[in-house]
Parts: C-alpha cells; sequence; structure tokens
C-alpha cells in the first residue's frame, strides 16, 4: 500500500486532485532516484551513461506507440488532433526526423552503434518489461487512466533542467548537439501536459476516477524508477549484466 492509496477517499476538489497529483511528482518522481544524482554529480562512466542512453530508447520507442493507442481509443476528434501532436515530436513526418531520431543521436554521440540501439535486444529484460507494462496499462486500462499516466510530464522540465546542464559541465565528451533531444522538450511537455492536467481534472468527476488517476501517476513513475533501478543493478558498482544484454566489457 502507498502513501497516495486511498488520497481520494472522501472525494477531492479539482484543486485538491492537483494538488495530490503534484505530490506524487515530489515523493516518486525518477528525479529523486540515486542513478539520476550520480549522473548529475558527474560520477558515471561513459558505458554507464552508454548503458541508459540505450535502455531508454526502449521508452523513447514505446511513446509514440502508447500515444498512438491512446489516439486510437479518444471518440473525440478535437483530443485526437491535440493528442496526435506527441506522435509527431517522436515520430517527425518521415519517422526519422523526430524524437525518437534525436534519441539515437545521443546514443551514437555516446559512441553507440546505432542498429545495436535501434533493435533493443542488448536492453534489460526489466526495462522492456517496465516499457511493456505502460504500452499494456494505455492499453486496458480506461482512457482516463491513460492520460494520467502520461502527467509524469508535468515534472519533465524539472529533470531536464538538472540532468542537461550537468551532463554538459560534468562529462567532457557531452555536447550540446548530443543533447539535443531535450532542447524542444521542456516546451512540448508543458504543452502535453497542461492539456492531460485539465482533461484529467475535468473528467474525474467521482472518488473512484479520482483515486484511479492518483494511482495512474503513481504507477508511470513506478515506470520510470524502475528502469533506473535495474540500470543500477547491472551497470552499478556490484552490479550484474544479465545474460544478452548490453555489456560493455564484451565487443557488441
Ligand atoms: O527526460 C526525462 O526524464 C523524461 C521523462 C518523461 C516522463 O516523465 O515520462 C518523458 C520524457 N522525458 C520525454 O522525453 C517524453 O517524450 C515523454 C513522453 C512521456 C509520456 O509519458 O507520454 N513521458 C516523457
Amino acid at each position: 500500500m502507498n502513501e497516495f492509496a486511498d488520497a481520494a477517499r472522501d472525494g477531492l476538489s479539482p484543486e485538491a486532485l492537483e494538488k495530490v497529483l503534484r505530490e506524487v511528482g515530489v515523493s516518486r518522481y525518477h528525479n529523486r532516484h540515486p542513478l539520476h544524482h550520480k549522473m548529475t554529480a558527474g560520477s558515471l562512466s561513459k558505458a554507464q551513461l552508454q548503458a541508459w542512453a540505450l535502455n531508454r530508447y526502449c521508452y523513447q520507442s514505446v511513446i509514440p506507440r502508447k500515444d498512438a493507442m491512446i489516439i486510437a481509443r479518444a471518440e473525440d476528434p478535437a483530443f485526437r488532433a491535440e493528442w496526435r501532436k506527441r506522435v509527431e515530436d517522436h515520430d517527425g513526418t518521415d519517422g526519422w526526423n523526430g524524437g525518437i531520431a534525436r534519441w539515437l543521436k545521443l546514443a551514437t554521440g555516446l559512441g553507440l552503434d546505432a542498429d545495436l540501439v535501434k533493435s533493443q535486444k542488448s536492453a534489460l529484460p526489466a526495462t522492456r518489461f517496465a516499457v511493456g507494462a505502460y504500452l499494456s496499462f494505455c492499453t486496458d486500462r480506461t482512457l482516463l487512466e491513460a492520460v494520467a499516466s502520461s502527467l509524469t510530464e508535468l515534472f519533465s522540465p524539472v529533470i531536464i533542467g538538472e540532468r542537461v546542464p550537468a551532463m554538459l559541465a560534468k562529462y567532457d565528451y557531452v555536447t550540446e548537439d548530443i543533447l539535443e533531444y531535450f532542447r524542444p522538450r521542456p516546451a512540448q511537455a508543458s504543452r502535453d501536459s497542461d492539456f492531460a492536467l485539465a482533461y484529467v481534472l475535468a473528467k474525474s468527476d467521482t472518488p473512484e476516477k479520482q483515486q484511479a488517476v492518483i494511482d495512474a501517476l503513481v504507477f508511470k513513475c513506478d515506470v520510470l524508477w524502475a528502469m533506473l533501478d535495474a540500470l543500477e543493478q547491472a551497470y552499478g558498482d556490484h552490479g550484474h549484466v544479465p545474460p544478452g544484454a548490453f555489456d560493455p566489457k564484451r565487443p557488441q
């Protein structure tokens, strides 16, 4: 049982619901994870940064798929028109001139082979499970829960603002060009999370729905947290790399 498990028991005003959702971010968003702190302190090796970029590619590549799933489930054309901007942000106009391509640029800029990253075959099992759980969540739960699960984007400008200046300052091989992925993200995330938050606050009109959206955001924070846990377990100082996963000590 988590601390938000019955936060909506007595029913919440929209303002109170927003406050709880923001508290979820304060206590559970992945900018609290030790691996993020090590990254911003400059204490990760290049191999550890490579592992982060390679694994995070799985997350990037599932985002437009889960967004397409949300679009398919939405009956309101105005909702779909708004939401499809997210798919365009990641896929671009031809699949390879949007966010996914820019993530690949980050990974190759760190020295990884593009085909290895794209294949996702060297990602950690736990990364693939976490990312798969996100796609399943957006497929199987209500549309309201799927929308609420995107609300981690309320907090992503904060972590990007911590990560990017620190990476540029602490790792001499990291350049602005490599980190181009993050440049448009804070503005895109604010646009997207404003829309998603207004939707969630308007549609959560019972205590049950309010609890469901809180739970959805907790779930999503767990997805992001689990991905960093998996990296620490595999590539931390006393970690062990699962069979078949990216191993910096072996040729790929
Ligand atoms: O850099 C980050 O830590 C971070 C976090 C998140 C997030 O909070 O889910 C997203 C992104 N980046 C991101 O770039 C992105 O496109 C994105 C889409 C979504 C989503 O759930 O729809 N989250 C995120």
